[in-house]
């Protein structure tokens, strides 16, 4: 058996990376930035008032100072002269700082009588004046890869790139395996239970990026799951979910190799997870995952997030690993790395769960993180400070 690293190793090496292309602005959110882009313009484009009042020469500012006003400036209409000595412009938020004028007076320090207004003291010395390209530069860049959230959708329409140039998604192809599988909704026989992880992977890899499909329920048979894989062709990534292991009904790797998949590696030292196999099928990447519900979910966060996350443009990394103190003592671990589901005391301690079985989804549903023991591990105290994987 491999490792966890050496099987992530492996997976990257698969992965395939998606292609460019563009999206409009108001598809973009939540896609991933496929190269640098530069602002077309500076923002603001000119001297900007950041407030409603009078635009004056500073020099002219003093309590009591009386000044004419000469005309208005708005936002979207500047004003078309030039601010002479003992003069002022009434002028708005967002609007061009009209020629001459270099101070904005905030209309609560002002008093106005007709065209003629004068200056009480000043609640601040402030200019109250946005410099051109404050915000930003005409070049300045958006970096890629960048997974884009909503403010760098503001930023981008902000720099005037309305097509966004974005990874395409990584389509996944989810094929459940299993003649005990009925969907959500459906009447399930007396022997027969619920696909369910099928569902959460889904939902795990639409959240990051990837646009997954949830193939019918592929049967225990050879020309069930040949119909399976033919119905996923289109795929970047094929995962399959169940007959991974060792049984007589265990057919997802004999077939998948009948047609084409080339083995990468079979089983790892994890805990759940052990039975996970991965190769090159055709164009494609194939991840068969092992079939209890939590088992799927860790490796899911475990392999199939990272490798999302490649096919994206990303560096090749691990998932992300945080530490926190343990909230009980554990005992020593066995020879394979162990993903424990675990939760949080109120004091930020990590708990780790007295049932681990790899069946329970409602175990799962409750933890908030997966406590990570490296094989061979030895007894830990409360306290010890341990990884884990945030869920
Ligand atoms: N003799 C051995 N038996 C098993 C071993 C082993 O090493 N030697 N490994 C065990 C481990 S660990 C795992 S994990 C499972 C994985 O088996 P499979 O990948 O072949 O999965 P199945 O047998 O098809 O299913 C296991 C379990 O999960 C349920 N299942 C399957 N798919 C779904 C789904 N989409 N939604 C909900 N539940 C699903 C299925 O009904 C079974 O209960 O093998 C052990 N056995
Ligand atoms: O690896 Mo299995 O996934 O331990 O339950």
């Amino acid at each position: 058996m491999i490792t966890v690293a050496q099987a992530l190793d492996h997976l990257f090496a698969l992965a395939p990376r998606m292609p460019q292309e563009d999206a409009p602005l108001v598809r973009a959110a939540g896609r991933t930035l496929a190269r640098d882009v530069a602002a077309r313009r500076d923002q603001p484009p000119f001297d900007a008032s950041a407030m409603d009042g009078y635009a004056v020469r500073s020099e002219d500012v003093a309590q009591g100072a009386r000044l004419t006003v000469i005309g208005e400036a708005a936002a979207g209409h500047r004003f078309a002269g030039a601010v002479g000595r003992g003069e002022a412009v009434r002028i708005f938020t967002g609007a061009p700082m009209p020629e001459g004028s270099d101070r904005v007076v905030i209309q609560e320090d002002v008093t106005r009588a007709d065209a003629r207004i004068t200056l009480s003291a000043p609640e601040d010395a402030a200019p109250h004046v946005r410099a051109a390209g404050g915000d930003f530069r005409a070049g300045a860049a958006m970096s890629a890869p960048r997974r884009l959230r909503p403010e760098d959708i503001a930023l981008l329409a902000a720099m005037n790139v309305a097509r966004v140039p974005v990874a395409r998604k990584p389509r996944v192809a989810i094929i459940a395996t299993g003649d005990e599988l009925v969907m959500p909704g459906e009447d399930p026989g007396p022997d027969q239970i619920i696909a369910s992880n099928s569902f959460g992977l889904k939902a795990l890899l639409d959240q990051h990026g990837a646009e997954a499909r949830l193939l019918p329920i592929a049967r225990d048979t050879v020309p069930a799951l040949e119909t399976a894989f033919d119905l996923a062709r289109d795929a970047d990534l094929v995962l399959t979910i169940g007959g991974a292991s060792v049984g007589d009904h265990d057919l997802v790797g004999s077939v998948a190799e009948s047609l084409g998949m080339e083995r990468s590696f079979y089983k790892i030292a994890m805990r759940p997870g052990k039975p996970l196999m991965a190769g090159r099928m055709n164009d494609a990447m194939m991840i068969g995952l092992p079939g209890n519900p939590v088992s799927a979910m860790v490796c899911g966060y475990v392999f199939v997030l990272p490798v999302l996350r490649a096919m994206l443009g990303f560096a090749p990394e691990a998932a992300p690993r945080q530490s926190a103190p343990l909230a009980a003592d554990i005992p020593a671990n066995g020879a394979r790395e162990h993903y424990m589901r675990a939760t949080f005391d109120p004091d930020d301690a990590l708990r780790a769960e007295t049932r681990q079985d790899s069946a329970l989804l409602a175990v799962l549903a409750s933890a908030d993180a997966l406590l990570v023991r490296p094989p061979g591990d030895g007894p830990r105290k409360a306290g010890d400070m341990v990884d884990y994987l945030a869920l």
